[in-house]
């Protein structure tokens, strides 16, 4: 029987500990918090990240990487974007032989501008990498609601196993072999869904926040395929998919953190919101690869307190548009 261990006891950890434990199945959850993987074991809910869910018995929620991933076959690793290099390396003497290493989490290294895979490759190298990435919100998938992600992997054979591997019957993953386009589409719609949060927490209207969506992709599309991801991919679940749910609920914690900026609250007490750490490094490769970006370039300049709110707004909204597309 295959055995699967999640490392990261947030709100996704724990919702993909609970999508995989439910047929009672033993899925080990390793976080670093004692008194919260206590309160897993004992209480059955993650009281910090996920109250009031209540989360099936077969969750062993442990802080030992060395019990937890003895004899796992599959790793799911859900730790935030700019914790994943250092936790990765402290992962390795622990992992199985040939253990597969499934990434959960969309961003891009601040510091090296290297996406989840390329962190990985390192210390992890003679492991299968393989992302999991798309609309799926913690407390959705955690309430067991229905939900549809992409599974990527280089190997399209190895995505196939493992999209039938981490599916049930109400979390459909469909397999792809483009795991860049998969990467880059997770981790550019969280920079979008600031901005898609800033046109909502300024009350601009629902026309407002279709056009941002819609300039949006094709700045995801853009810069997603010079990246190296496919077309199709970026249009697919992981993508315009990702983008769409992100933009448009305030569940999304990127969407609520541009929300706050565009009311002018206090945005200290915010979660982490991917996006935040990501908009800089994106505008970068963007300008590294000649991609025009102007929506990125409007939220990175916001966070990095080079524009105003309202500066950016009218950036955002009253730019002068060469083509439609392209
Ligand atoms: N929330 C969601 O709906 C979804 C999130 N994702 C992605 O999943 C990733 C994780 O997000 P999410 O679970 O929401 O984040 P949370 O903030 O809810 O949880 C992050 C978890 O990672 C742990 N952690 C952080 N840094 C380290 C570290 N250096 N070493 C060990 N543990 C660490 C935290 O531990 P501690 O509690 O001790 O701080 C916490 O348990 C993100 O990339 C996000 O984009 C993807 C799909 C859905
Ligand atoms: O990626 C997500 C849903 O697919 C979660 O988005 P947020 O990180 O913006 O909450």
């Amino acid at each position: 029987m295959s055995r699967i261990a999640v490392v990261g006891a947030g709100a996704w950890g724990t919702a993909l500990a609970a999508l995989h434990a439910r047929g009672g199945q033993t899925v080990h959850l390793v976080g670093r918090d004692a008194s919260s993987l206590a309160a897993i074991n004992e209480h059955h809910e993650n009281r910090r990240y996920l109250p009031g869910i209540a989360l099936p018995p077969a969750i062993q929620a442990t802080d030992d990487p060395e019990l937890a991933l003895a004899d796992a076959e599959f790793v799911l690793l859900v730790v935030p974007s700019q914790s994943l290099a250092g936790v990765a390396a402290s992962l390795e003497p622990h992992l199985a032989p040939g253990a597969t290493l499934v990434l959960c989490a969309k961003g891009i290294e601040r510091q090296t501008g290297r996406f989840m895979s390329e962190l990985v490759a390192g210390p992890l190298a003679p492991h299968p990498v393989a992302a999991l990435s798309g609309p799926s919100f913690a407390s959705d998938v955690a309430r067991d609601l229905p939900t549809a992600v992409t599974v990527a992997a280089t190997d399209a054979d190895a995505a196939d196993a493992l999209a039938r591997q981490l599916s049930s019957g109400t979390f459909r993953c469909y397999a792809s072999d483009d795991l860049t386009g998969v990467e880059a589409g997770g981790a550019l719609k969280n920079v979008l869904a600031l901005a898609a949060g800033i046109v909502s927490g300024r009350n601009l209207g629902a026309s407002a926040q279709a056009a941002l969506v819609t300039r949006g992709f094709v700045e995801l599309r853009r810069l997603g395929e010079a990246l190296g991801g496919r077309a199709e991919t970026l249009m697919g679940l992981s993508g315009l998919g990702d983008l769409v749910l992100t933009c448009s609920s305030p569940q999304s914690r990127n969407f609520a953190y541009g929300a706050a900026l565009g009311r002018g609250e206090d945005l200290s007490n915010l979660k982490l919101a991917e996006g935040v750490y990501t908009a800089a490094i994106a505008l970068r490769l963007a300008q590294q690869s000649g991609i025009e970006a102007p929506i990125v370039e409007t939220v990175a300049a916001v966070l990095e307190r080079e524009l105003t709110v309202d500066e950016a707004v009218q950036r955002l909204l009253a730019r002068p548009l060469k083509r439609e597309v392209g």
